[in-house]
């Protein structure tokens, strides 16, 4: 049997509330080789976020069986995770940002300060070492949070819905970005997104959700993931075009369930 570096098997997650139990995942399987991009698509709902909470570490109320590279998920470790809103504090600068995971895992001053001035230099981001996140675009701040988890080396990196505030061109801009970092470095992504283009144009294995409760409900394997030259050409626009159908399907049936 094959052993994946990330590994779901029957999971599910209740929530409490006000003497509620709300089911947001049920049977939910999922396997990812190491060095693969993955993508989660579905409804508003279907429990993605909680999903990824769970691989964060930041939820361990749950059943069923959850392992990154054989361990049950833990904080910080080897998993990285990167937020819609960037999650950088605003009274520090690019650097003070980027620093800030090294610091608290102890690393010394003279470690930290190659590590960032290097890792700043690899992505363009040199020059914008001493601006605050006020004082950079949607894009730039993206990138920065891009650093900030690159810095710490992650094995896996989490990524729940990050270039949604983004306009569409720079979000393609920073989709390429993300792409050439994976190039190099050949880190394990999973990331959340609710669209269609992304998710054809990032995941190499799209998981698409459904809600009620939340499950995965079909694997695709996409041999378009990753092919620039192919974004807006046919081959293209017809994986996108049946990603949506069958999407539009499932809305539907969620809906009239
Ligand atoms: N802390 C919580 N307490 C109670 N219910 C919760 C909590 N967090 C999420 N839920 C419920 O769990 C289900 C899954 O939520 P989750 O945020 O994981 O979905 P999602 O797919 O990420 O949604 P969206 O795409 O809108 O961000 C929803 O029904 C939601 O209302």
């Amino acid at each position: 049997m094959q052993d994946y570096f990330l590994s779901i098997k029957s999971l599910k997650v209740l929530y409490e509330q006000k003497g509620e139990t709300v089911t947001a995942l049920d049977s939910v399987n999922l396997s990812l080789n190491q060095g693969k991009r993955g993508v989660i698509i579905g409804p508003s709902g279907c429990g993605k976020s909680t999903l990824i909470s769970v691989l964060a570490g930041l939820n361990s109320n749950y059943s069923g069986e959850v392992l990154i590279d054989g361990r049950p998920p833990t904080i910080g470790g080897e998993t990285a995770m990167i937020l819609q809103d960037f999650g950088l504090l605003p009274w520090k600068t690019v650097w003070d940002n980027v620093v800030l995971g090294l610091k608290l895992r102890k690393r010394t001053t003279a470690e930290i300060n190659v590590a960032v001035a290097t890792l700043l230099e690899k992505l363009g981001l040199c020059s914008l070492a001493k601006r605050y996140p006020a004082q950079l675009s949607g894009g730039q701040r993206q990138r920065v949070a891009i650093a900030r988890a690159l810095v710490l080396e992650p094995r896996l990196l989490l990524m729940d819905e990050p270039f949604s505030s983004l306009d569409a061109l720079t979000r393609e801009e920073i989709q390429d970005f993300l792409l050439e970092i994976w190039e190099e470095t050949r880190l394990t992504i999973l990331l959340i997104t609710h669209n269609i283009e992304e998710a054809v144009f990032l995941g190499q294995k799209i998981f698409i959700m459904s809600s009620g409760p939340g499950h995965i409900q079909q694997e695709v394997e996409n041999g378009l993931a990753g092919a620039s030259h192919l974004r807006g050409k046919v081959q293209f626009l017809e994986m996108c075009s049946s990603l949506r159908s069958f999407l539009r399907g499932r809305y539907s049936d969620a809906a009239t369930a």
